[in-house]
């Protein structure tokens, strides 16, 4: 069977008042394929990211997510119930904030375990297993188990997060700035978990960013925002490289002179 993406976004439209945040946007997401949206601040990535994921009404467009089970459906149009279902069961999302994205005094394994709880797996030994093979998988120390992460460096929670999303296996993951607000060197071994974690677990993900170093080292393919619009799009390599747009130039040339 030929394969298809796993989620198209088209003519995507979200206003703030007279403001147009994000204009007519669409892109495609493939299977196992990590898209990344860069952009000067203010350019509607995380106003798209957050119509995308549920987070916030988009005025008008389609979120086409071809389902587990089968049928695509679009995420915008479907019954709150059903749409809610699907996000906790097959997406996962990663805030810039990772207090926005965790439960500060929930100790660690319970923010991984609850996750599965709520898919309905109920043995607690195996709760417990899970939580501490994930805090090793996000070079968590797993003595650090029953910790509450409000006690956790930014780094840690940043990867407890992740580690809460990737448990319940996601087709879908979109992240906001994953490494943002983070120390250079702790976001150098955020970047090298990020890039095992997805390639390992062949999960799909859209990765809002503003630095074009980790767009560079997490994305296979960009889109490029301005002004709420797509102005160019591409393999990364290629769209680093060689920059047709001259907004994108200009933002590769001043990444460079930084
Ligand atoms: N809740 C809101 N109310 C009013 N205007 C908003 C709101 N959220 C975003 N905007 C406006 O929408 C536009 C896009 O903002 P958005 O946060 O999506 O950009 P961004 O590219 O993610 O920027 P940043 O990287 O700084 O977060 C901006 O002009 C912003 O002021």
């Amino acid at each position: 069977m030929k394969e298809q993406p796993i989620l198209e976004v088209r003519d995507l439209t979200r206003r703030f008042g007279l403001r147009t945040a994000v204009r007519d946007v669409g892109f495609e997401l493939w299977p196992g394929e990590v898209l990344g949206i860069v952009g000067e601040s203010g350019s509607g990535k995380t106003t798209l990211l957050n119509c995308v994921g549920g987070r916030l009404p988009a005025d008008d467009g389609t979120v086409l997510y071809r389902t587990a089970a089968g049928p695509a459906v679009d995420m915008l149009a479907l019954a709150e119930a059903k749409r809610r279902r699907l996000l906790r069961t097959e997406w996962g999302f990663v805030h810039q904030n990772p207090r926005d994205g965790l439960r500060l005094d929930v100790s660690a394994g319970g923010n991984v375990g609850e996750r599965l709880m709520a898919l309905g797996h109920r043995h607690y030994g195996n709760l417990r297993q899970a939580a501490i093979d994930w805090l090793a998988q996000v070079e968590i120390d797993t003595a650090r188990v029953d910790d509450a992460p409000r006690a956790f460096s930014g780094g840690m929670q940043q990867r407890l997060q992740i580690a809460r999303n990737l448990v319940t296996h996601p087709r879908v993951v979109l992240m906001d700035e994953p490494t943002g607000g983070l120390d250079v060197s702790v976001q150098a071994r955020l970047l090298d978990l990020l890039r095992r974690l997805v390639r390992e677990t062949g999960v799909s993900a859209v990765i809002v960013t503003h630095d074009l170093g980790v767009a560079r080292l997490l994305a296979d393919r960009l889109l490029v925002m301005k002004g709420g619009e797509v102005v160019e799009g591409g393999l990364t390599d290629r769209l680093l490289d060689d920059p047709h747009h001259p907004y994108t130039q200009l933002l590769v040339s001043s990444a460079l002179s930084v």
